[in-house]
């Protein structure tokens, strides 16, 4: 499903309204009656009263629609109105009028103070204060009564967007309202679904509000769901060297796992032959855990990491790979730092590159930029503010738009990580996970992470789609392992043991998955 920006939703209500002639009324009426329908679905019409929270905007609007269905199904209502209602424009203004002459129980709100003394008779609240209009931090009594609703421990219906949410960056302005449930119109707006807005909505519903197929698929729009594709079927004569030939690079006298965790979960996402490139003294003790990986021992600086000298070995060893992966626990020591960057320079193989190798690439991104094979980059936020010489805030405040830029200045593939992990391309689009849980925010799980994408690589032989199937399965294996045992001490070994299951639990149910948008996103 697409994902879009503020400006896009409006982009599209304009097509909607001059290109297929749907006049504003209609979207407001469409929009009201999807949310009323969802209202009469989860609560009781005859029993509970309902408080709706209307704002000055078309959100408001929208409100006063929810409003006036409830009310001529006969539910108890009371509009509470926290603009002047000599602010509502066009179909905002109508619905104002309408809810009027109907005679609608409306009051406005002065203060907080008599918002929290009408509070208590109400058992629904619904959230039309802010949509995709918000455009400042959230201050004075709408704070306050965004408190107070937040505070009262009824059931909220957000309209759009919960409000306080930035319908473009998912940030908080200040203050937001923590919805039980949110009904969002067109598509999901990447506030919608951009962590933290995503957790403000409660249950997720989109309604197309009778846009036409042609305004909701738009090519033009970059952003969308990572969903999953049907994968090709292992052949009955499958050999190992079909499955795929990977080298990894990795691996320091301190960094035992990461190197470990890499290769093998290659192995166990389905992947062929695993060649680990790691200093010979640590070789042995890393074969003891991973008996099917295959070393190819390396010579050592002083310190124990990867020496330089190295380099041609690891460049003619590679002729023969598919693909080679380059940085896990490779550590930061000078030399080898600079040996990640020659063998990214002239290595003329796809590679993908993590951890150490990234932060090798952070200090002189010349040597990825002008690769003509293609380039993956797995960086977390951390990572990624290295790459771009900005803070992490900075990445979080706008991940899409940051990875978007990442994508393009260094000519790469890029997965930034985290909840809702997205997945870049230089040309622009941009993929959003929605598998995974914060149970896999441990040591070593994007080790984990690295092998499965280089088995999707062997697999697919598509670099874009394979860093999106490996992020899907990745997630998609620390779920099944959250399931079991909880997220609570979930380890990267219990993600890297449930990739087998991932596996066919993918291949059984890809199509469900990706109509249900992962549980994530309900279509009304
Ligand atoms: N397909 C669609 O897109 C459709 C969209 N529709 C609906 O339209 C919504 C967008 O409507 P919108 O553009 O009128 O803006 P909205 O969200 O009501 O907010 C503006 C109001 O908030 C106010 N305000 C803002 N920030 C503030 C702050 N910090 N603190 C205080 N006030 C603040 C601002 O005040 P002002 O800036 O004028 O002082 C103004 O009064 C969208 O979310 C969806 O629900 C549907 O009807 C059908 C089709
Ligand atoms: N809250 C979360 N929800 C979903 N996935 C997460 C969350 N936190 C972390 N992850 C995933 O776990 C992995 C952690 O990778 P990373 O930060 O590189 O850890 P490490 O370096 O310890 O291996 C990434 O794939 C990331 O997307
Ligand atoms: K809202």
């Amino acid at each position: 499903m697409k994902i879009v920006s503020v400006e896009q939703m409006r982009q599209m209500d304009q097509t909607a309204i001059s290109e297929f002639g749907i006049p504003d009324q209609l979207l407001m009426e469409n929009a009201g009656l999807a949310s009323y329908e969802k209202i009469r679905d989860r609560f009781d019409l005859q029993k509970d009263k309902f408080l709706i929270v209307c704002g000055g905007g078309n959100n408001g609007g929208d409100g006063l629609v929810v409003a006036r269905k409830l009310f001529s199904n006969e539910a108890k209502v009371q509009v509470v109105l926290l603009s002047n209602p000599s602010k509502f424009k066009g179909s905002a203004h109508l619905n104002y009028q309408i809810a009027q002459q109907m005679k609608i129980p409306t009051q406005s709100i002065e203060n907080a103070q008599d918002f929290e003394t009408l509070l208590p008779a109400f058992d629904v609240i619904v959230d039309a204060i802010f949509g995709t209009g918000l455009d400042r931090e959230v201050g004075g009594k709408y704070r306050d009564i965004i408190q107070a609703i937040n505070r009262s421990g009824k059931p909220v219906v957000s309209i759009d967007i919960p409000s306080g949410i930035n319908g473009n960056t998912g940030q908080v302005m200040g203050i937001a309202v923590k919805a039980d449930m949110t009904i969002t119109f067109g598509l999901p707006k990447l506030g919608n679904l951009l962590l933290p807005g995503f957790e403000y909505n409660g249950q997720l519903f989109v309604t197309h509000i009778s846009f036409a197929p042609k305004i909701f698929n738009n090519p033009e729009v970059q952003t969308q769901t990572n969903d999953p594709v049907e994968l090709p079927e292992r052949p009955t004569d499958a050999h190992k060297g079909f499955c795929g030939k990977v080298l990894f690079v990795a691996g320091a006298a301190n960094y035992l796992g990461a190197p470990y965790f890499a290769a093998h979960a290659f192995l166990k996402a389905g992947g062929g032959l695993s060649y680990l490139a790691t200093p010979r003294q640590i070789a042995s003790t890393i074969a003891m855990q991973g008996p099917e990986i295959i070393f190819q021992p390396l010579q050592a600086t002083e310190s124990g990491s990867i020496a330089h000298e190295n380099l041609d070995f690891l460049l003619e060893f590679s002729e023969d790979m598919e693909m080679v992966i380059v940085g896990p626990g490779a550590s930061l020591q000078a030399e080898t730092q600079q040996l990640i960057r020659d063998l990214l320079e002239k290595s003329p193989k796809p590679v993908l590159v993590d951890g150490d190798g990234l932060t090798a690439v952070a200090k002189d991104p010349a040597c990825i930029k002008f690769r003509q094979a293609p380039t993956i980059l797995t960086p977390h936020p951390g990572e990624m503010a290295r790459l771009l010489n900005i803070s992490i805030g900075e990445v979080q405040k706008n991940r899409v738009e940051v990875l978007r830029r990442a994508c393009k200045e260094l000519n790469a593939i890029i997965v930034l990580k985290g909840a809702h992990s997205l997945i870049g391309h230089p040309d622009g689009r941009v993929y959003m996970n929605l598998s995974g849980n914060p149970g896999m925010a441990t040591a070593g799980s994007g080790d984990v992470l690295t092998g499965t994408i280089a088995a999707m690589y062997a697999l697919l032989k598509d670099p874009l789609l394979a860093t999106r199937i490996g992020v899907f399965l990745h997630g998609l294996a620390g779920d099944l392992a959250a399931q079991k045992m909880g997220m609570d001490g979930l380890l990267a070994g219990d993600i890297l043991q449930h990739l087998p299951e991932a596996l066919q639990h993918y291949r059984r149910h890809w199509r469900e998955m990706k109509n249900q948008n992962y549980g994530k996103i309900s279509l009304v």
